[in-house]
């Protein structure tokens, strides 16, 4: 590390009153948020760019980040989206070939507060023993009751509507004009590789804002709706679950992803509910209950559909399971063409089991198309 940089202290402080000493890192300032886990060790750019990760403050498992510098295009949306970056080691130089510049400078330039130094091993058990809570982080603020008023101020995540906030003002289309099959994507806070899957697969896509009406949407005359991942409760989106249900009762194809997934299921009446501490990684092993393989996945959601009113349900169907806690997965809806998947098949970061799926949803409209 360059002897000409000053580390100034910061400090995290856990809703709990649990108290961590760091340094800073990026903007110099405070900043607020659920406190969240990624289990993942590469992949860091995408992951902070993630819009689903709006109102989190995020802790990086893995022991060191930052040696692989960024690049500009490996990201997941215009701008960083996590609130609040904990780590245990930063790395300030970095290297890759491709990449454009450090870790540092990016974060700065996204006026990310950041902490490190921070024994994220013992972070992360914390959590999972206590459960989710909100945290404040802070390089400007070190009195620990000055943070405690303002951490107070912080919304619970529970029962938090955060699409509007990061999806499109506008409606856009992406893709080629010519191609054979038109889908109105429902913009909740997409990830952009979950456009790329879709338009390499010869899709134009239009791209409507999370609130857009249904009326609206089928000026584009789609062949299928995707709707996609995003932040926050799913179950305050009151606007989102009826437009799904208009998309259903219209027959149309539809294929959800992680808040997608959780909309299709509230749409159904199946509720969904805030997890202990969610699932953030890339390791996670689903079941395909059709198939009897097993696909490791990329997730990220604090968020999940209730498995006994699923089973109860007469229409709705699992069709993928945790094989680490058993939660729900995926589900089919029985009596149309849709189905959904709580993980993420577009998977930056990940491994790339679950591409499979995207060729399941063009079959599915070809065959709906007929
Ligand atoms: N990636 C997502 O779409 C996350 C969905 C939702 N915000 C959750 O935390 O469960």
């Amino acid at each position: 590390m360059p002897q000409t940089r000053t580390i100034q202290p910061a400090i995290l402080l856990l809703e709990d009153g649990t108290v961590f000493q760091g340094k800073a890192f990026g903007k110099i300032g405070t900043a607020a948020g659920e406190l969240a886990f990624n289990t993942g060790m590469t992949g860091y750019q995408e992951v902070f760019t993630d819009p689903s990760y709006k109102g989190q403050v995020l802790i990086m498992n893995n022991c060191y980040i930052g040696n692989y510098g960024t690049k500009t295009d490996d990201v997941e949306s215009s701008s960083v989206k996590i609130s609040g970056l904990i780590a245990k080691n930063i790395a300030y130089n970095y290297s890759r070939k491709m990449a454009d510049e450090s870790l540092e400078k990016f974060l700065t330039d996204n006026n990310l507060v950041a902490i490190y130094d921070v024994d994220t091993r013992a972070l992360v058990t914390h959590i999972r023993s206590k459960g989710a809570m909100n945290c404040i982080i802070s390089s400007e603020i070190l009195d620990v009751e000055k943070l405690k008023e303002e951490l107070a101020k912080v919304p619970s995540m529970e029962g938090l509507a955060l699409s509007q906030e990061v999806s499109t003002k506008e409606a856009y289309t992406l893709g080629d004009p010519e191609a054979p099959i038109r889908i109105a994507v429902m913009d909740n806070g997409v990830k952009r590789n979950m456009l790329k899957c879709l338009s390499e697969k010869g899709a134009y896509l239009k791209v409507f804002p999370t609130d857009s009406k249904f009326e609206e949407t089928e000026t584009f005359q789609p062949h299928a709706y995707f709707i996609s991942n995003g932040p926050g409760d799913p179950a305050p989106l009151k606007y989102a679950i009826d437009t799904v249900k208009q998309i259903l009762a219209a027959e149309r194809p539809l294929f959800g992803i992680c808040l997608g997934h959780q909309l299709l299921a509230l749409a159904h009446d199946i509720p969904t509910y805030k997890m202990h501490h969610g699932h953030r990684g890339l390791n996670h092993p689903v079941k395909n209950l059709q198939t009897g393989l097993c696909e490791i996945t990329t997730q990220n959601h604090g968020f999940a559909v209730d498995a006994k009113a699923v089973e109860a349900h007469p229409n709705v169907e699992v069709t993928h399971i945790n094989l680490n806690d058993n939660s729900v997965e995926g589900i089919r809806i029985k009596n149309k063409p849709a189905f959904s998947v709580q993980y993420h098949p577009e998977s930056t970061p990940g491994p790339h089991d679950s591409r499979y799926l995207f060729d399941d949803f063009f079959t599915m409209i070809k065959a709906n198309m007929k």
